[in-house]
């Protein structure tokens, strides 16, 4: 409590707005955490922020202070969505937000003679400016030596070298934070709130910016240092005509065989402490309603979902790797080329398999991407990559069906070797859904990709630990309240009204639930699915792993006896023919089945046209596919 008295605010009516304004991928976020104790965002590539991310924090001197961290820029001369965001905030262009009273500009100490411009650029606006070095102890490894004050004397505005990534790396800057603002109360400073005037640099301008950069840099740099020596290396094995598309592929399939090889045993434990709350639950309460909408409906739908959770980890250990080592930049340059062969641009890689991970990050980060028809074209596509919550799905489906042995002498398994042919389905179909786009409706030249590659890096285990946590956090939230939620509605839908006396049937053949999959069954018939799976894909609309949770809590109330006797993959075995099972998994690769996703697209192309063509289409290919994955599977099996 009494802390809180001492941190009583100097600015109690509107603190101090300062904005972090940089290149891309100088550190900006990584700032942003280590002021505020957020944890957003950081990659070792360009544009991973996207929008403004506000925070406070309390400078050593007891003022509260406001800043926003915003997506990495080379210039106000925004060229892509992200871009503009950034020159909106500093402009102060948005409606009723005034411009920062300051700015912290961010350069990396690495990289001085780009990062310069931009500084420049900003003192235009005539706002107060503190410079922050940031990366120094990487520029010190490589015998870079920039003189702090020398350069702050060219420049005129404070400078501090900052490590953003170390304890106490930023003390230099909370301090400088706390002059200026002093300086500014002092002065009234902080009077001017109305949209600043800025101009396109003339060519004249621009010439002179980088004469004046020269300058400033014959004054400051007192040695530029050596490249990276370990990334030229790397590099020269990675991005290799012949290696570098060969080893990219191998990581991508390790990703896949590792999501199934070593979750296997996380959730098999999950799985058997589940089955014994389940049966605990069972044997203490007594039957009646509470003790079904307990197992039935809680544990079997919410528990089918947890059970996940070590899959879901696996794969986001590999997406952290590959984005803080640096490799996430090479595997866009590597697959420029084919990206081009069907018209998508090179920057289109990384929200695509950002939308590995969740179509609606994935959606978000197609922001960098500066021609509008490239960009669309991009989300359009999106959603068609394998998200983590269609892993359950896959899974579940894959466990039932796909006997678990090696194929390839021992080297293969053939479940993970079947959820790779899935995975590789919908980055097929996404290349030739754009390939038609890009020759319809997206007609138009392509830019070619220009994107700086960041140095290597080697990912630190705290941050790759903080991720996982994160996500394991985000996931069990979402198992915790939507799919909870929706269970319950669920269970409460399949069990009432109740089965009429004499029914012969389960319960849930005569509940609401029951009616509605009758309803649905006929228009699915020819997909062959069943009555239970109609059912399941109604609340699978609002996130794809809810039908496996919904497919938990239909069978736990369809079955006659007490609780669930087996697995969910040992009933749905029994109950499905194998037709049934491939025709869903097609279905699942192309079905428009996430309400966030969607609202991020109505959101991104700020259209509904958008938002409703994409309804249109996946729906139809998942229709199209699971009716053809049948008939042929029948066909074939005899089935
Ligand atoms: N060694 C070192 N690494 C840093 C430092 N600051 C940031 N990084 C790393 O640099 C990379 C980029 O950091 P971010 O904070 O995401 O950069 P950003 O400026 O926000 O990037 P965008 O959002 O893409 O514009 C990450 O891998 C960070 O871990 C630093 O001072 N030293
Ligand atoms: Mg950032």
């Amino acid at each position: 409590m009494s802390d809180t008295v001492l941190s009583t605010p100097v600015f109690p009516a509107a603190p101090p707005r300062l904005a972090l304004v940089g290149n891309p991928n100088c550190g900006k976020t990584a700032l942003f955490n280590a002021l505020t104790g957020a944890r957003q965002k950081v990659a070792n590539y360009p544009g991973v922020t996207v929008e403004r991310k506000m925070g406070e924090f309390l400078s050593p001197a007891g003022i509260r202070v406001q800043i926003v961290d915003l997506p990495g820029t080379y210039s106000l001369r925004a060229r892509s969505p992200d871009e503009e965001v950034t020159r909106d905030v500093v402009l102060g262009r948005f409606q009723h937000e005034a411009p920062p009273d300051a700015m912290v500009c961010v350069a990396d100490a690495t990289n001085l003679r780009l990062h310069l411009r931009l500084v420049l650029e900003l003192k235009k606006l005539g706002r107060p400016i503190i410079l922050a070095l940031n990366m120094m102890d990487v520029a010190e490894a490589r015998g870079c030596r920039v003189d702090a004050a020398a350069l702050s004397a060219a420049l005129g505005v404070p400078v501090v070298p900052t490590v953003a990534i170390r304890r106490n790396g930023v003390a230099g800057l909370l301090d400088q934070i706390d002059r200026s603002m002093t300086v500014m109360t002092a002065s009234t400073a902080r009077s001017h709130s109305s949209p600043c005037g800025w101009s396109e640099p003339s060519a004249r301008e621009l010439r002179a910016y980088h004469q004046e950069v020269e300058s400033i840099l014959a004054a400051a740099l007192r040695d530029a240092g050596r490249p990276s020596l370990a990334t030229q290396r790397i590099d020269a094995a990675l991005l290799h005509p012949a290696i570098g598309l060969p080893f990219l592929f191998l990581v991508l399939f390790l990703m896949f065989q590792a999501v199934f090889a070593w979750a296997a045993v996380p959730m098999d434990m999950i799985d058997k402490g589940l089955g014994w709350v389940q049966a605990a639950a069972g044997a203490a309460l007594p039957d009646g309603l509470l003790k079904s909408l307990l197992t039935d409906g809680i544990i079997a739908g919410v528990g089918s979902v947890v059970i996940f959770l070590p899959q879901i980890l696996v794969l986001f250990f590999f997406i952290l790797i590959l984005e803080s080592t640096g490799y996430m930049a090479r595997a866009a340059f590597l697959l420029d080329r084919l990206m081009g062969g069907v018209g998508l641009h090179g920057r289109a890689f990384i929200p695509l398999l950002s939308s590995f991970a969740c179509a609606v990050p994935g959606i978000m980060a197609s922001r960098t991407i500066e021609n509008r028809a490239d960009r669309l074209a991009t989300i359009m596509i999106a959603p068609l990559m394998t998200c983590s919550a269609r892993l359950p799905v896959y899974t579940l489906i894959i466990a039932a069906f796909v006997p678990e042995r090696t194929v390839a002498g021992g080297l293969i398994g053939l479940q993970g070797l079947v959820m790779f042919t899935l995975y590789a389905a919908g980055i097929l179909s996404a290349l030739a859904v754009a390939f038609v786009l890009k020759r319809t409706i997206f007609k138009g030249a392509r830019d070619p990709l220009l994107m700086e590659l960041p140095a290597y890096r080697l990912p630190s285990p705290r941050d790759i630990l903080l991720g996982l946590l994160e996500r394991a956090r985000i996931f069990l939230a979402r198992a915790g309240t939507v799919i909870f939620a929706i269970m319950i509605l669920l269970w409460f839908l399949g069990s009432f009204p109740a089965a009429p006396d004499g029914a012969t049937g389960p319960a849930i053949d005569y509940s609401f639930a029951g009616m509605l999959g009758h309803a649905l069954a006929p228009l699915l018939a020819p997909i062959g699915f069943t009555w239970q799976i109609a059912i399941a894909l109604v609340p699978g609309m609002a996130a794809r792993e809810v039908a496996v949770a919904a497919l938990g809590t239909v069978y736990a109330l369809s079955e006659t006896g007490d609780a669930l006797s087996g697995s969910l993959a040992g009933v749905l075995a029994a109950d499905w023919s194998l037709p049934t099972a491939l025709s869903l998994l097609a279905w699942f690769v192309f079905a428009p089945q996430c309400v966030s996703t969607l609202s991020v697209v109505k959101r991104e192309t700020n259209s509904w046209f958008w938002m409703l063509v994409m309804i249109a289409y996946m729906t139809a290919l998942a229709y199209g596919a699971a009716f053809v994955t049948f008939r042929v599977s029948s066909a074939l099996l005899g089935g």
